[in-house]
């Protein structure tokens, strides 16, 4: 569970990227951030992993207040937060394994994971967010051989392999074609209800975030000007939102695909329904 209460950030030279934003997400649940360029989304998702620091207010993840951590406690706290990035921000040089372990690093101590030895455990953990994500095929691969949405699953792999309680997930989308993205959404979401991870995801893709998450929270000059489940983002809403603007195709939009996801998730499970076990598993 993450409970953000009365956060706020203003930037040295600039203006409050963060006006009292309160908000909890509770485990298992993915939201959707969305907003315009500028709006505060990730400033918000890098407060709660600190990489900003906040101006005032209260971030728990759990029983943790965040923003009172420093050296050894944050550390242990960022463990517990999961990232997964646009641009994937793997090691290209270095196989999938190794991108994978590589999550394991806030656990095992320097020398060990200096010499790559790490322990058997964190292997099977390995081998079993590789399994969840489609890639065990690819393990010794290097990450510079893979496909835009094979890199981004490396990334949702290496996330997952740290155990976390939340995902901060920025733009995961954005580098991908749309079906890769609808994948990519799915796998998020599917793996946060799996294990019962909260999640923000930063989307500028209004209508993937409708298709998949449970709750859309729209952001506006650091302001939350919209918190609430996807069918309630109405043209209403997404005027607060982004301002005025004919949002009627961007809804279409969102009929549209939805109407082409649902039928591709039939035509999965009649596959599966007359395939071999074996085959079964790789729809
Ligand atoms: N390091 C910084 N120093 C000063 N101002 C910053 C800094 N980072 C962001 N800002 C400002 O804070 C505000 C919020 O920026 P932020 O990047 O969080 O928005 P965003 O919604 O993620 O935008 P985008 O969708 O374009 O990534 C903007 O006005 C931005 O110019």
């Amino acid at each position: 569970m993450l409970t953000i209460a009365g956060l706020s950030k203003r930037y040295a030279k600039g203006d409050k990227a963060l006006d009292d934003v309160s908000l909890g997400i509770p485990a298992g649940q993915v939201v959707g951030l969305i907003g315009p360029s500028g709006a505060g989304k990730s400033t918000l998702i890098r407060c709660v992993n600190r990489l900003v620091e906040p101006t005032s207010g209260s971030i728990r993840l759990g029983d943790t207040e965040i923003t009172r951590l420093g050296g050894a406690g944050l550390r242990r706290a960022r463990r517990r937060m999961g990232m997964i990035f646009q641009e994937y921000a793997l090691v290209e040089r270095l196989t999938v394994m190794e991108n994978v372990l590589s999550g394991r690093l806030g656990y095992v101590g320097f020398w060990r994971a200096f010499l790559r030895r790490f322990p058997q455990a964190d292997m099977d953990r390995a081998f079993a967010v590789l399994e969840r994500v489609g890639l065990l095929d690819h393990v010794d691969k290097r990450a510079d051989e893979l496909s835009g949405g094979q890199r981004q699953r490396v990334g949702i792999a290496r996330a997952l392999v740290q155990e976390p309680d939340i995902l901060l997930v920025d733009e995961p989308t954005a580098s991908l074609d749309p079906k890769t993205s609808r994948q990519i959404m799915r796998l998020i979401v599917e793996v946060c209800a799996e294990r019962q991870l909260a999640a923000i995801v930063n989307i500028h893709d209004v209508a993937l975030a409708q298709m998949f998450v449970q709750r859309i929270i729209g952001l506006k000059a650091g302001r939350v000007v919209f918190d609430g489940s996807p069918e309630a983002l109405d043209t209403a809403a997404l005027t607060a939102i982004y301002g005025e603007e004919d949002w009627s195709r961007t809804i279409r939009e969102v009929e549209d695909d939805a109407a082409e996801e649902a039928a591709a998730q039939d035509a999965v499970r009649v596959l599966r329904a007359q395939a071999t076990p074996a085959a079964a598993r790789a729809l």
